[in-house]
């Protein structure tokens, strides 16, 4: 007779079946304490979002134009910010998907646009700009395709940037020289290098398990493993939340994270997203400067703990901003918001154009 941490037991030692497993009953009587926590989370981290071709729902929605006292737009509050940033060096963090992309349901069709890649670019031109996502970094730079930027993939643990040019990553904690990948010769930081073998046995495993549900998917992000359910019909939750706890009880050295319908399988190491903007200003020599203005924009709750980092670097003292993308009301470490891509296209643009005007005005000066 098996046993739960619950307390609960189950009939045999044979493993269930995905159909007994998919039993209401079942489930109920042998979901670990933990991964009924994940049920919560899982149901906490995916709002309903309000349509978006409404507009600004800060126009039509009480409880959000409330939430916005909170966290003021930050395209309404543009002129306060650059005030913040006048003869200092903005140093753009990004997250990709929701913040770049509008999410989608099929992860691998979450195209950026060429009008916001092209944003970017010009960001990039003139400020240091760093794509920080969950997702490993030759998947991200194959959505951007920009050689302008810094990278740090897999939530932070994969950081990839130009080598030989003013202002690159010079750091030599754990990195390895990769010559011409990408056709750009590039350095790479990495924090969980050890980790990779048993990420793919994980990613084969939780493959396996969750095939015979409708709507699951696994992606391998090459230090972690997302597994996704935002096409899963919700009364299969539990089942998906089950399915990757068997998974990783044998795993003591992975944990989880929530993202957007999504679980995020990484390592037990100190790192996130948030070390990987410190790392990336330190590694550019861009750490403990007053002059340095970071400003990190994302839209999920891995993005948190680069905004946390507001204590240390992004800080609510004026040294750096926090912005997140969310259309619905939502408690963040941000200090700023922005609805959608859209809106932080327009807020990129328009940091740019306030860029090119200070240069401008140095120039005649
Ligand atoms: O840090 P990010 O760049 O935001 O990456 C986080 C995860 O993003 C992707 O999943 C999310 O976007 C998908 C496409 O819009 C969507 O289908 C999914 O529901 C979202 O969770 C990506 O697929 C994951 O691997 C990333 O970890």
């Amino acid at each position: 007779m098996g046993s739960y941490a619950n307390g609960s037991t189950c009939a045999n030692d044979d493993p269930p079946s995905l159909e007994e497993m998919k039993e209401p009953a079942f489930l109920l009587k042998t979901m670990p304490p933990h991964a009924n926590g994940w049920l919560n989370d899982m149901k906490i981290s995916s709002p309903t979002a309000i349509r978006v071709n409404i507009g600004n729902p800060s126009a039509f929605d009480p409880i959000y134009r409330a939430w916005t006292k909170k966290y003021p737009s930050a395209l309404n509050a543009f002129e306060r910010i650059v005030v913040y940033g006048k003869g200092k060096k903005i140093v753009l963090f990004l997250d990709y998907d929701g913040t770049l992309s509008p999410i989608v349901d099929e992860p691998d069709n979450a195209i950026m646009s060429d009008q916001m890649r092209e944003v970017v670019r010009n960001a990039a031109l003139h400020l240091p700009t760093a794509i920080i996502s969950g997702r490993s970094c030759d998947k991200v730079f194959g959505f951007v395709k920009l050689t302008e930027l810094y990278y740090a993939g897999s939530h932070g643990m994969d950081i990839m940037g130009l080598v030989g040019k003013t202002g690159s990553i010079t750091d030599n904690r754990s990195c390895a020289n990769s010559s011409a990948k990408q056709g750009k010769e590039v350095k790479i930081f990495q924090a969980a290098s050890e980790f990779i073998p048993m990420i793919n046995e994980v990613f084969r495993l939780l493959i396996e398990k969750i095939k015979g549900i409708d709507g699951a998917k696994v992606e391998n992000n090459k230090f972690c493993v997302s597994v996704h359910y935002r096409n899963v019909n919700e009364k299969d939750w539990p089942l998906v939340a089950r399915c990757t706890d068997d998974i990783l009880k044998a795993y003591p050295r992975l944990r989880l994270s929530h993202g957007r319908k999504v679980l995020e399988v990484r390592p037990v190491i100190d790192w996130n997203k948030g070390k990987a903007v410190e790392f990336l200003l330190d590694s550019l020599g861009l750490a403990d400067s007053d002059n340095v203005l970071p400003i990190y924009i994302g839209d999920d709750r891995t993005d948190e703990n680069a905004f946390k980092v507001h204590n240390v670097v992004l800080r609510e003292d004026k040294r750096g901003f926090g912005i997140l993308v969310s259309s619905v009301p939502k408690e963040s470490h941000a200090v700023y918001s922005l609805v959608d891509t859209s809106e932080v296209m327009d807020f990129l643009k328009r940091l740019v154009k306030w860029k090119e005007e200070e240069a401008l005005q140095i120039t005649i000066k």
